[in-house]
C-alpha cells in the first residue's frame, strides 16, 4: 500500500536491477564517462514471428528532452520496435537501457509499469466513465494534494483547466489528445513512446497539437520515440530521425542531414518524388544528357543511378531548338516535351518525356508558370542537389 507502481516493481526485481545499475554506470571517480548517459538506449534489439524477422538488431538512443522519430513505410517493425521498449512484446534478442538501467534483456525483463516509460497511441483511449481530472490522475499515487496540484499543473499547460470536470464524449478529438498527453505525462515519465498519435487529428488542428505537445515534453525534458510512417512528421517533430525498412535502421541523422544525404535510391525516394537516370562510371565521372556527374571512389564500370528531386530541376524555353549555355552548377541543358502540368496550390509539377530516351522527368515550379502539354522546354539539374549511388 502506498507504493508506486515502478516503487512497486522495483521491489520485485530488486537484486537483479542493482546489479545491472552497477554494472552499467561506472563507479564516481573511476571512469569519468566521456557522453552523458542517454534516457533510452537499444541495443541490438530483434524480434521475430515465425520465420520472420519483424526487427532486426535495432539499436538508436535517445537523450533527455530530444525527439527521435522512428520512420519507415507500413510493416517495417516500428510498431513492434516500440512495443518491446514499453515492455508489451517479448523480445528475441538485446537489451533496453533507460537511464543506464537495463529494463530488459534475454536474462529478464522489468515489466512495462516499472520502466519509467509513458505510451500514447493513435486511438488515446481515455477512460469514458472517469472525468478529465480523474483520466489525468489515474497513473498517479502519493498524497492527494501533490496529485491535485500535478494534474493542475498538467491541464493548465495543456490549456484544458476550464474541461476538468468533463467527460471524454464531451471533448473534442485535439481536446482528448491534449488530455491523453497531460495523463502520459502524469507520472513523469522518463521516456515517452508515442505511435502515431497525431493520426487521428484532422490536418489543421495537427499541426497545432503537434508544436502544443513538442513544446511540452521538451519543458519536461522528457525523452520522446515516435513512430510515423510520414516523412513530413519526422522532419517536423524530430531531433533525429532513425529511417527504418524491413526490419532494420538503414540511416539515422539530423532531419536535414536524411533529407539532404539519403544513403540510398530508396531512402531519398521515402522523402518525396525522385528523378532518376542511369549511367556508367568512368574516371569518377558519368556521362549523361545533362553533362557529367561526379561519382568520387567509384569504380570504373559501374552502373550508377543518379538521383535528384523535382524541385532541384531547373526549367528555360527553347530558343529555335536550342537551350540555355551549360554552367558548372548546373551541367548541360537536356530537352524534354511537357507530357502533363498540375497546379497545386504554391508550385507546379510539369512532367516531361525527354528527347534523349523518351523517358519521364519531373519538375517542380512556382505556380504562377503551367506550360501546356507539348511544348518544349530545357531541363537543367542542380549538381549539389544530385545523388549518385551505384545501383543495388
Ligand atoms: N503479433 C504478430 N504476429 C505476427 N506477425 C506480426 C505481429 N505483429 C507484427 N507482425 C508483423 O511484423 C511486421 C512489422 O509489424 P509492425 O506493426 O511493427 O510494422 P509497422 O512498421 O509498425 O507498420 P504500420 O506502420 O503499418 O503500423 C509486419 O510484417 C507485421 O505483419
Amino acid at each position: 500500500m502506498g507504493l508506486s507502481l515502478a516503487a512497486r516493481a522495483r521491489s520485485r526485481y530488486p537484486r537483479r536491477d542493482i546489479r545491472r545499475v552497477r554494472s552499467t554506470i561506472p563507479a564516481r571517480g573511476r571512469v569519468k564517462p566521456e557522453t552523458p548517459t542517454p534516457r533510452l538506449d537499444v541495443r541490438n534489439l530483434s524480434r521475430r514471428f515465425g520465420r520472420r524477422v519483424a526487427v532486426d538488431r535495432v539499436s538508436l538512443t535517445v537523450m533527455p528532452g530530444q525527439v527521435t522519430c522512428l520512420l519507415g513505410p507500413s510493416g517495417c517493425g516500428k510498431s513492434t520496435t516500440l512495443r518491446m521498449i514499453a515492455g508489451i512484446e517479448p523480445i528475441d534478442g538485446g537489451e533496453i537501457l533507460v537511464d543506464g538501467r537495463i529494463v530488459c534483456d534475454l536474462a529478464g525483463s522489468v515489466p512495462p509499469e516499472g520502466r519509467s516509460t509513458g505510451l500514447m497511441f493513435q486511438d488515446f483511449a481515455l477512460f469514458p466513465h472517469l472525468d478529465v481530472t480523474r483520466n489525468v490522475a489515474f497513473g498517479l499515487s502519493g498524497p492527494k494534494a501533490e496529485v491535485r496540484a500535478r494534474v493542475a499543473e498538467l491541464l493548465e499547460r495543456v490549456g484544458m483547466t476550464r474541461h476538468a470536470g468533463s467527460y471524454p464524449h464531451e471533448l473534442s478529438g485535439g481536446e482528448q489528445q491534449r488530455v491523453a498527453l497531460a495523463r502520459a505525462l502524469a507520472p513523469r515519465p522518463r521516456v515517452m513512446l508515442m505511435d502515431e498519435p497525431f493520426s487521428g487529428l484532422d490536418d489543421r488542428l495537427r499541426d497545432d497539437v503537434r508544436d502544443e505537445t513538442l513544446d511540452l515534453l521538451k519543458a519536461e525534458g522528457t525523452a520522446v520515440l515516435l513512430v510515423t510512417h510520414e516523412p513530413a512528421e519526422a522532419m517536423r517533430m524530430a531531433d533525429e530521425i532513425a529511417l527504418m525498412r524491413d526490419g532494420r535502421i538503414v540511416q539515422r541523422g539530423a532531419p536535414y542531414n536524411i533529407y539532404n544525404a539519403p544513403a540510398d535510391l530508396a531512402a531519398a525516394a521515402f522523402f518525396s518524388d525522385v528523378n532518376v537516370i542511369s549511367g556508367r562510371v568512368q574516371g569518377a565521372l558519368t556521362d549523361t544528357a545533362f553533362g557529367q556527374f561526379l561519382a568520387p571512389g567509384v569504380p570504373d564500370g559501374t552502373e550508377v543511378d543518379i538521383v535528384f528531386r523535382p524541385q532541384h530541376v531547373k526549367i528555360d524555353f527553347d530558343r529555335s531548338g536550342r537551350g540555355p549555355h551549360p554552367t558548372a552548377a548546373e551541367g548541360v541543358p537536356a530537352r524534354g516535351v511537357v507530357q502533363r502540368a498540375r497546379f497545386i496550390g504554391a508550385e507546379s509539377i510539369v512532367e516531361f518525356r525527354m528527347d534523349f530516351d523518351g523517358s519521364i522527368l519531373k519538375a517542380r515550379v512556382p505556380s504562377v508558370f503551367l506550360p501546356k502539354p507539348g511544348m518544349p522546354l530545357w531541363l537543367m539539374v542542380r549538381r549539389d542537389r544530385c545523388f549518385v549511388f551505384p545501383k543495388g
